[in-house]
């Protein structure tokens, strides 16, 4: 067995020797590291963890994360609010039973997954190797915040001396420097799924609305892409890191699976007691000029039927925040969010938690928002099932961190894609309402689909059949 250099791990060890044996506790190990790129250290991962890392960034790229293995995983199927408070519950009996050292009592040990859009949807092939919950407790993880960077190792206490110490033993290859240019693959074939019957369910939608059953309804579709090679999830990062600023980045890998894109959409993210969460609906093309550009953000913000679908979302998100808050913040008119290929029009609502409300509750009472299911809730997401062919898996789901204590960051993954070898499947939806032109929504789902797109490489291919 080669061993470590005694002196460099003594502190590790130390504390790992101390741990009182009689209950499995988790023992998580944090160290300050130079600074490291990301993306490189996810890279340097593929040799021992590939099938088992994930990636984020926040929108500001002052919090990155890459977690490598698993130390631990759960997951469920269950579809109600159990979901939410199953995985919740585990954690924290996890870190009841924890011994962190950290240098940063920020840093520590992160849980990291997300939700399907719709637990009471049956799940399809295409996503079986996400369950409908999953979260994981990796390895080791990066964790690069306001410009420091960490690393940490978590162990349970039953783990092997020799498997701890064959872990430490990789620190210098995941350390290691190097630029890259991560190759690319070639788009073989590119397929939209059933963009005449996605129109005529925009009608159907419109009907009910007028009907009076509900007021809006988010409808998504698919596209099939296929390559020739296997698509190398690093180019796909690394080509979302550099064309979307203001974006979440997130890559979540289940076996040769990857569940990844480039969100603008907060969903909640809690800091002790303040909640931040973030209304992001109502979409119109860039313009090729600034004067273009600008006239169609003021077309946006003065446009009925975009500041209806973002209405609902205001309204949904500050009720449901109002109801745990005792102050909550909304902007008082929309904004213009404006991203590489779309502009949307944004609220920002930050509340402050009038009780013990933990972030797993909070997503519960948020998702999905008016922005992604519809408005009411139930009727929206019954429709859903009933009328939209695809399965959506994760694809407009929650997905995220919580930390020690509690707090954490949850974005909408949409602009996303799941990848699967040669094959990429791309998702993108939009919002109905009573004046929806099926048409335009589906222009303006075609728009949603670029930036995953072009960070497969399929760009070119796409526009061509403008
Ligand atoms: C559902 C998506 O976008 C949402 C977020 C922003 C704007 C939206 C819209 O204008 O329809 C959607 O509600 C998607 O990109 O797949
Ligand atoms: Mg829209």
């Amino acid at each position: 067995m080669v061993t470590l250099q005694k002196s460099k791990w003594k502190h590790f060890w130390n504390g790992w020797d101390s741990l009182n044996r009689s209950k499995e506790v988790l023992y998580s190990y944090t160290k300050k590291i130079s600074e490291i790129n990301p993306l490189q250290f996810f890279h340097n991962g593929s040799a021992n963890f590939k099938g088992q890392r994930f990636f984020w960034t926040n929108r500001a790229r002052n919090e990155m994360i890459v977690g490598l293995g698993i130390t631990l995983q759960f997951s469920s199927n269950e579809n109600g609010k159990e979901r939410y408070l199953e995985i919740e519950k585990r954690w924290k009996q996890i870190v009841a039973n924890s011994f962190c050292h950290s240098p940063n009592s920020h840093i520590g040990p992160y849980m990291f997954g997300g939700f399907s859009f719709d637990p009471k949807r049956e799940r399809t092939p295409l996503w079986e190797k996400f369950a409908h919950t999953e979260f994981v407790l990796p390895t080791v993880m990066l964790t690069i915040k306001d410009d420091e960077a960490f690393l940490t190792y978590n162990f349970f206490t039953d783990t092997s001396k020799e498997k701890v110490n064959q872990t430490l033993l990789l620190e210098e290859a995941l350390l290691k420097d190097g630029t890259h240019s991560y190759g690319s693959s070639e788009l073989s074939s590119f397929l939209e799924m059933d963009p005449i019957e996605w129109k005529q369910s925009i009608e159907e939608v419109k009907r009910r609305i007028v009907a009076g059953h509900m007021d809006k309804v988010v409808l998504a579709r698919e596209l099939r892409t296929k390559f020739l090679d296997s698509i190398n999830v690093e180019s796909v990062l690394s080509i979302l890191l550099e064309e979307q600023p203001s974006c979440y980045v997130f890559a979540f890998e289940r076996e040769d699976n990857c569940f990844i894109g480039a969100s603008p959409e907060q969903l909640v993210q809690k800091e002790s007691e303040i909640v931040k969460s973030m209304c992001l609906a109502g979409s119109i093309a860039r313009g090729k000029t600034i004067a273009e550009d600008e006239n169609l953000g003021d077309t946006l913000l003065s446009d009925s039927k975009n500041l209806q679908e973002h209405d609902f979302v205001v309204q949904m998100i500050s009720n449901s925040l109002k109801a745990v808050c005792q102050q909550v913040t909304t902007g008082d008119r929309p904004k213009l969010y404006k991203l590489k290929h779309i502009q949307h029009l944004f609220t920002s609502v930050i509340g402050e938690l009038k009780d013990d409300v933990s972030i797993f509750q909070l997503i519960e009472r948020l998702h999905p928002t008016p922005a992604l299911g519809g408005y009411p809730k139930e009727i929206s997401l019954e429709t859903i099932r009933e009328v939209e062919v695809l399965d959506r898996g994760w694809y407009a789901g929650p997905i995220g961190w919580m930390n020690l204590k509690g707090d954490g960051e949850f974005a909408v993954a949409i602009r996303s894609a799941l990848l699967q070898e040669k094959e990429a499947s791309l998702f993108a939806g939009c919002g109905i309402v009573e004046n929806s032109d099926p048409e335009s929504e589906y222009e303006e789902t075609r728009i949603k689909f670029k930036p995953m797109l072009s960070a497969l490489g399929g760009i070119r291919h796409h526009d061509s059949n403008e």
